[in-house]
């Protein structure tokens, strides 16, 4: 699995915060229309002028580590989880006028689907009473609209296992519904291909960071969005990054049911968040963490697929069979996420030191049991955590939904070179996968237009424009990243750019 390498020693994902890393090159700027924005030169964008109206450009978003609360978040408790280094990336290419489709190209998933503008129904999304706009706050999905939606499906990847089809089906309903609730019959033909190096179905927030650059494409051709710009006001930045997050949501609920939006959340923002929606009718209260610290973490992959809407669904069902006992245990879980926040705003919260280290691990552990005992672990899963207790080596939790996927594993700090050797030869023998990421990066990225400084096939304008067959076939993970990746193998890279939430 490819990864930024920043902050990875002996295979170990250190949790950090990334400086900033915005560009200065020419993109989204401003509230004009991206392609008559004053900073963006006319000569770099005719060359990408793909149609009379929009250069092909690109949006990523990153994927998540829940560090503490998952599924008692679904419940209106706290969680505090981290953005990760892992990133899913979308480009939109416009097509000619007279072409009137919308093609979806998920490669990943093997995804392949193509509408035909006009056939949408756009009908009952735009009657007055169904109408919303791109600064609405949808909290809940219409059923008229998912029927009219149902049609469009029918055709979606005829012929593949029912299993594989859902999966399809989903992804294209949570498209589908975002693009008939913010387009327009009048909206321009195009390509959406997505690629992403997070692993699906793992805990590590796949769909959220797709709905983000679902939401984030959309609104940025709508023109609704300003920025990103290195001079933009946090105010105005924390305005769109509101604004994406909302329709990443609903592209979230689409996919899973019943989503509390931390996954969408951190996507969105980066960074490290302490998460909390106890009334679904309001935005969630979230209390960004600047200066959440390095912990020394292990991520390891069972390769165990699940369902997050599964797992979800199994804890609401155990909530109803027994309301109170399942209540303390969620309470219990919220105690352990705010001793964990407390306990890092310490003062003399020191990441590089054993007291403070074994303070957050037995949280960790605690909140792992408490996760246990609401059914969502997996033998895989514990097979990991006997490995890692059994070696001395730290505190594990699973991590995201459960049920398969991924753990955390906190290190304690002066583990041997041999304990660690034993244990590495030990997951591989039993298939299990071992992550290096770096924790607390950039949320939500544009790249406008789609043209990067590689150091490698550059025209004469010193830029390379990111070519969609080359973006298909890019090699595995650590192709996407090399060719298009937001830190292009390690160094922050020109051209991207991020919207800064911080006051500082
Ligand atoms: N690379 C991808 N290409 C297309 N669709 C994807 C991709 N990755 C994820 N998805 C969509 O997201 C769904 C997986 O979501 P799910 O919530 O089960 O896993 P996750 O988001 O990785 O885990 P968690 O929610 O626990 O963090 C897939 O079924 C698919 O619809
Ligand atoms: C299991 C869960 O709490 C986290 C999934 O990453 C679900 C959610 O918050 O939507």
């Amino acid at each position: 699995m490819s990864n930024g390498t920043n902050g990875v020693q002996n295979g170990l994902a250190r949790l950090q915060i990334h400086g900033d890393s915005n560009g200065t090159s020419n993109g989204v700027n401003g509230k004009l229309s991206p392609s008559l924005s004053p900073d963006s030169p006319r000569r770099k964008l005719d060359r990408k002028m793909s149609s009379p109206m929009m250069p092909a450009f690109m949006v990523s978003a990153p994927g998540k580590v829940i560090v503490f609360g998952e599924h008692a978040v679904v419940h209106g408790k706290a969680a505090i989880a981290a953005s990760i280094s892992l990133r899913s990336y979308l480009l939109v290419t416009a097509l000619s006028k007279s072409r009137r489709t919308v093609t979806l190209r998920f490669p990943d998933i093997d995804l392949d689907h193509t509408w035909n503008i006009d056939d949408l129904p756009w009908g009952i999304f735009h009657h007055p009473s169904k109408k919303k706009y791109y600064y609405d706050l949808v909290t809940t999905l219409d059923p008229d609209l998912l029927a009219a939606i149902q049609p469009h499906l029918k055709d979606v990847s005829l012929g593949k296992g029912d299993v594989e089809r859902k999966v399809h089906q989903n992804a294209a309903t949570s498209f589908l519904y975002l693009f008939l609730s913010l387009g327009s019959p009048k909206f321009p033909g195009c390509q959406y291909t997505l690629r992403s190096t997070i692993p699906i179905g793992a805990g590590l927030g796949s769909s959220g960071s797709i709905a983000v650059c679902q939401a984030a494409a959309l609104l940025l051709q709508l023109r609704t969005l300003s920025g990103p710009h290195p001079d933009q006001p946090p105010e105005e930045a924390r305005l769109q990054v509101e604004r994406i997050n909302r329709w990443a949501f609903v592209a979230e609920m689409c996919i899973h049911g019943n989503p509390s939006g931390v996954d969408n959340t951190v996507s969105t923002q980066g960074k490290a968040v302490v998460f909390q929606r106890t009334d679904y009718q309001k935005p969630p209260v979230v209390r960004p963490l600047w200066d959440f610290p390095e912990l020394p973490l292990l991520l390891v992959d069972t390769r165990q697929a699940k369902s997050t809407a599964a797992e979800v669904a199994k804890v609401a069902k155990l909530k109803e069979t027994h309301p109170k006992l399942v209540g303390t245990i969620l309470d219990a879980i919220d105690g352990v996420t705010r001793s964990a926040s407390e306990l890092i705003d310490e003062e003399d919260f020191n990441s590089e030191e054993v007291e403070s280290l074994r303070r957050v691990g037995e949280l960790m552990t605690i909140n792992h049991g408490l996760l246990v005992s609401l059914g969502v672990s997996h033998p895989r899963l514990e097979r990991v955590r006997e490995l890692l207790d059994h070696e001395g080596i730290g505190w594990t939790k699973l991590t995201g939904a459960g049920g398969g996927g991924c753990s955390i594993t906190l290190m304690k700090p002066g583990v041997s070179r041999e304990k660690l050797g034993r244990l590495e030869e030990q997951l591989e023998e039993e298939n299990y996968q071992k992550f290096e990421t770096t924790l607390g990066g950039d949320g939500v990225g544009v790249l406008w237009p789609a043209v990067l400084k590689n150091g490698l096939d550059e025209d004469e304008e010193g830029g390379m424009e990111i070519d969609l067959e080359n973006f298909l076939e890019a090699p595995g993970t650590e192709g996407v990243e090399k060719l298009v990746g937001v830190h292009g193998g390690g160094a922050e890279r020109e051209g991207w750019k991020f919207w800064r939430l911080e006051n500082h």
